[in-house]
């Protein structure tokens, strides 16, 4: 990514340069004059282009008009002050925001924002408004900020591209809708998407006062009275995909391994406690590479960790798309398999170890061979003693002489 700065004032282009140079790490060009900016917006594809409004030679904030009608690109205004019409006029031009050069914290909101609109590029966001009119304005006001905008006419027809995009980050949602209202769908959505998964934020133009409150105890993050400024609403939508952004983060710490990336024991016994209560046959793998003590011992510890990280990959890219795969300490690991009778499981498991043998592990000390031992059980009562009888079948596996896979016959 490419950042054009547009600034005649020297020390205002310096800070600038550093914080986004020192943050975002992109290549930044500097402009002091609109006629300098002109030459480099000819060379270069700039991401975002960040203009003072008084220019030496363009002192009427003509620099705006120019980045977003004749090269197309989005727009940081930064200003020393602005009147209610400027602000009127620039949001009409559809600039993506606007930052008075108040204090440090100025500078720092334009990092944020750049670093929030390179990554708005990925981020799907769905708008749920029966009004053709609404509809389109928020659509608008999303694409200044980059994002990928689907569109829906009611609920139902939310709850359909839901369904089929599940890869979408914010559901906004207006109140009144017809077949399937706003309320109903954050009920539904609610039932299959988690938090951390998708985000919602309601809108309404009624002027029931309690609305705001229903919302969000109904799963909303968020909510906002129509008619809203643009602002404001930027303002709204920023601050929910950061609580997203930290929300995952947070789940990621607590159900990823930090070394490995596998999943924890913790996701693990969260995601399979009760899979004894449906009848589905479910089979898991407790797996154990053999001898790892003596790659430690003789390679050091950096040595095994990375033996331990190209192993978890091993196993993610073999069972990981269809299975749960989890490191449950030290060099253990357990595979669940869902849908898998013991047989099946320790075919397969079988087939792995037995390529896996054969393929070494590189490392900063050259290729290392690696086995394990493997125990494989099928659940019949619960979960723990479930894993007990793997432990024990491990355990045999190891005495038998390792690199060997044992079931329950
Ligand atoms: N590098 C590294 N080593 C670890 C980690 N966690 C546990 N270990 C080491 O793993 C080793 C496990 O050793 P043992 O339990 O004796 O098992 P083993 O040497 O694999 O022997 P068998 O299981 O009987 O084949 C110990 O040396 C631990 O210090 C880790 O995160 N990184």
């Amino acid at each position: 990514m490419r950042i054009l700065i547009v600034e005649d004032s020297k020390v205002v282009s310096k800070i600038l340069h550093h914080l986004i140079k020192n943050e975002l790490g992109c290549e930044i060009d500097v402009a002091p004059s609109l006629a300098d900016a002109v030459v480099l917006l000819d060379k270069h594809q700039y991401f975002i282009v960040v203009a003072d409004l008084n220019l030496p030679d363009a002192p009427n904030g003509e620099i705006v008009k120019l980045v977003l009608s004749t090269y197309n690109t989005t727009c940081i205004v930064l200003t020393g002050n602005l009147d209610a019409l400027q602000r009127k006029e620039l949001l009409k031009l559809g600039i993506a925001d606007y930052i008075i050069k108040e204090n440090r914290f100025s500078y720092h909101y334009v990092v944020k924002l750049i670093d929030r609109l390179h990554r708005n590029q990925q981020v799907k966001v769905l708008v749920a408004d029966d009004s053709t009119v609404s509809r389109k304005f928020i659509k608008a006001l999303l694409e200044q900020h980059l994002f990928q905008v689907l569109e829906a006419n009611d609920g139902a027809e939310a709850l359909a591209v839901l369904e089929k995009q599940k890869d979408i980050q914010l559901l906004i949602t207006d109140y009144n809708m017809p077949n399937v209202d706003g309320f109903e769908l954050i009920l539904k959505v609610r039932e299959r998407f988690n938090r951390e998964d998708l985000a919602i934020i309601g809108l309404s133009n009624d002027n029931d006062e309690s609305l705001s409150a229903r919302f969000i105890k109904n799963g909303a993050n968020d909510f906002l009275q129509k008619p809203f400024v643009h602002e404001e609403f930027h303002c709204r939508v920023l601050n929910t995909l950061d609580s997203l952004d930290m929300i995952r983060s947070l789940w990621e710490k607590a159900n990823r391994d930090f070394l490995t990336n596998a999943f924890t024991r913790r996701y693990f016994f969260n995601k399979h406690q009760d899979e004894h209560k449906e009848a589905n046959p479910f089979s898991i793998a407790l797996i154990d590479i053999d001898f790892f003590k003596k790659v430690n011992d003789t390679h050091g510890h950096d040595v095994g960790d990375q033996v331990l990280v190209e192993f978890a990959r091993r196993l993610n890219t073999a069972f990981g798309q269809h299975f749960t795969v989890a490191r449950f300490g030290g060099e253990e690991f357990v595979v669940a398999f869902k849908g898998l009778d013991s047989q099946k499981a320790r075919t397969i498991m079988d087939k792995f170890r037995a390529q896996s043998e054969a393929k070494p592990v590189q490392t900063s000390c050259g290729e290392l061979y690696v086995t394990f031992s493997c125990g494989v059980a099928t659940l019949n009562q619960n979960i723990d003693h479930l894993l007990q009888r793997a432990d024990d079948l491990l355990y045999k596996a190891k005495q038998a002489g390792r690199n060997q896979v044992i079931s329950e016959a």
